[in-house]
């Protein structure tokens, strides 16, 4: 293995190394040169195209490179130093599931789109899938799916066809788990969990969403449980429900049910055959059921490059995070079961401390639910909503998530908006003011090959810093080495380029990453010529520009200036 160290000229780097490619290599570049911007246009949409399978890697036009349509455009306007390095989560819904309002939500930066089956039938999901894949290739875009499991929780029917329902003070419900062939008799909620009559007690508290309506229990007959409702509020379809004895929240035998229940992995095997870029698992409780459902996905796709994702939002999920986060590809902080579970004034030390660990063990960790809870139904967020999306770009998690704001809100094109306005400006702010922390990385990597790599992108994003470069490059074929530098944090972005549509897609949820499909070689010389070759051709780099490049094939750092 060896370390190539050198900052050089324009062009030298090529020369220390260069044996029989030279000519063929030269060659090439010219051809590339004499390529106008518009046929490279073509390459693009031809590459996207060709009617290969998602999530396998297809045989792609050599000369081609893809980058996401918004990126490039944002490269071009603002340069490198400017692009948004936290990344965009939004929860697919009734308001954003036409192909023009996923348009849009492309156009504002969403990088990842979530699909949450405690809603809409499989065959909406389809259609949405459908949807996101067509734009991805007929219009350049990288979106990728996340699908997310409804989970063993215990939640509200749907209201017999309602909207919502208006609670007031004082009010006798009926929760029940009695099956309802005809309409729902009047102030009557059906519950998912069979036991919920024999497990509740007369007196306890029972909170719908973790809070926003409260009823206490009054009589128990038989399936029905009689609750005078505390606290008023809005009931939304399938909500979740809670219940809580003498202050601390109840687990009786629900805490039994599985992680992954039967309608789950059927979920699961929807969001396999469609091929989706992540699953997201609710309420995991320990890692092996992580580990589990990995090995069932490898069994049956044949890449098993679909991303697990943890969501922690049980107490469980906290007693064990680390070995939760070690099994998974990512986890997210899903604050809305969370702050149902754990006093609201945990919730802070709690997000802090999984995006810690998220951090130190190289996994990607999403920030989700009420980010701008507001803009549901307002067009501005809240200052304490612009406050809480700073703290998590403060504390540099990899992606934020909307939720109700662009599943069902009135303003999700708004909300994406304030996400990506306020992650650019704090981001640039604590670059500017030289704020950030060195945090000490532990190692990660086990075998002496993975620290290698470690060390390389240690360096690597260590000397962009005090070097001042405009980018890293990275060549990755499995994105693990673009990973290691995202880990890092640098003041630069990360150009990554990967051979594959689906690693491609997956590394759009990690910070600061811009995630490229290239075809490239072993030779680290030939990929940085065509490189820079194909980028100045779109205008996404000049001449001078100052790079840092490594490889995951040679183990190199090399320091250039663009030709
Ligand atoms: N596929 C869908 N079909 C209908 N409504 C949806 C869908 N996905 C999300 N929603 C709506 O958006 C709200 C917020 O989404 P989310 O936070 O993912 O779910 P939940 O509130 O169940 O945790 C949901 O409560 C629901 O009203
Ligand atoms: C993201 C969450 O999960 P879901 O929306 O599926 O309840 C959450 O609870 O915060
Ligand atoms: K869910
Ligand atoms: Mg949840």
């Amino acid at each position: 293995m060896s370390l190539h160290l050198f900052t050089a000229p324009p062009l030298t780097p090529f020369t220390t190394h260069t044996k029989t490619h030279t000519h063929f290599q030269s060659s090439k570049l010219s051809f590339h040169r004499t390529i106008p911007h518009t046929s490279l246009n073509s390459q693009l949409s031809i590459s996207e195209t060709n009617g290969a399978r998602p999530g396998l890697p297809i045989s792609h036009d050599l000369t081609s490179i893809d980058v996401d349509a918004v990126t490039e455009t944002e490269l071009k306007e603002n340069g490198f130093r400017s692009t948004r390095r936290t990344k965009l989560v939004c929860t697919i819904g009734p308001a954003t599931c036409g192909f023009e309002e996923l348009e849009a939500l492309a156009v504002g930066g969403m990088n990842v789109a979530r699909i949450n089956m405690c809603h809409g039938t499989r065959e909406w999901h389809q259609i949405v899938i459908e949807r996101v894949r067509r734009l991805n290739h007929e219009k350049g875009y990288a979106v990728a799916i996340m699908m997310d499991t409804e989970g063993s929780e215990i939640h509200m029917g749907d209201l017999g066809g309602a909207s919502s329902a208006k609670a007031e003070d004082g009010e006798v419900w009926t929760f029940s788990v009695r099956a309802f062939d005809s309409t729902l008799p009047e102030h009557t909620i059906i519950v998912n969990y069979d036991g919920f009559a024999e497990d509740v007690k007369v007196g306890d508290d029972l909170l719908v969403d973790g809070g926003m309506v409260r009823f206490e229990v009054i009589e128990k007959i038989g399936p029905d449980v009689k609750c005078r409702c505390t606290d008023p509020g809005l009931l939304l379809p399938r909500a979740n429900l809670t219940f809580w004895r003498n202050g601390s929240l109840v687990r009786e035998r629900n805490a039994m049910l599985p992680t992954i229940s039967s309608k789950d992995w059927l979920d699961i095997d929807f969001g396999i055959a469609e091929g989706v870029d992540f699953i997201a698992i609710s309420f995991v409780k320990s890692d092996e059921v992580i580990k589990h459902l990995k090995s069932y996905i490898a069994a049956r796709s044949q890449d098993s490059d679909i991303s697990v994702i943890a969501k922690i939002e049980s107490i469980d999920s906290l007693k064990n995070l680390e070995e939760i986060i070690q099994a998974s590809d990512g986890a997210m902080v899903a604050r809305g079961d969370l702050g149902a579970q754990i006093p609201l004034e945990q919730v802070p030390a709690a997000q802090q401390r999984i995006v810690q660990v998220c951090r130190q063990m190289n996994k990607p960790v999403i920030v989700a639910s009420q980010l701008l809870e507001s803009m549901i139904e307002y067009p501005t967020p809240t200052r304490a909503e612009v406050a809480d999306v700073s703290e998590a770009v403060r504390q540099r998690a990899d992606a934020l998530m909307l939720s109700g704001e662009s599943a069902m809100g009135q303003f999700p094109d708004k909300a994406l908006t304030v996400l990506r306005s306020v992650s650019l400006r704090i981001e640039r702010w604590w670059r500017e003011q030289k704020r950030y922390e060195a945090m000490a990385l532990s190692s990660v990597g086990s075998s002496f090959s993975e620290k290698i790599s470690e060390e390389i992108c240690n360096s690597a994003a260590q000397m962009a810093n005090s070097l001042g470069v405009d980018a890293i490059f990275v060549y990755t074929k499995t994105g693990h080495m673009a990973s290691l530098l995202s880990r890092c944090r640098p003041d630069c972005p990360i150009f990554a380029f990967t051979t594959t549509p689906s690693v491609r897609r997956r590394l759009n949820l990690q910070w600061g990453l811009i995630p490229f499909r290239l075809s490239f070689s072993d030779d680290m010389e030939t990929n940085l010529n065509k490189t820079f070759a194909l980028l100045k051709a779109r205008n996404l780099i000049k001449s001078g520009d100052l790079v840092i490049a490594v490889s995951d094939m040679l183990q190199s750092i090399q320091v250039m200036n663009v030709p």
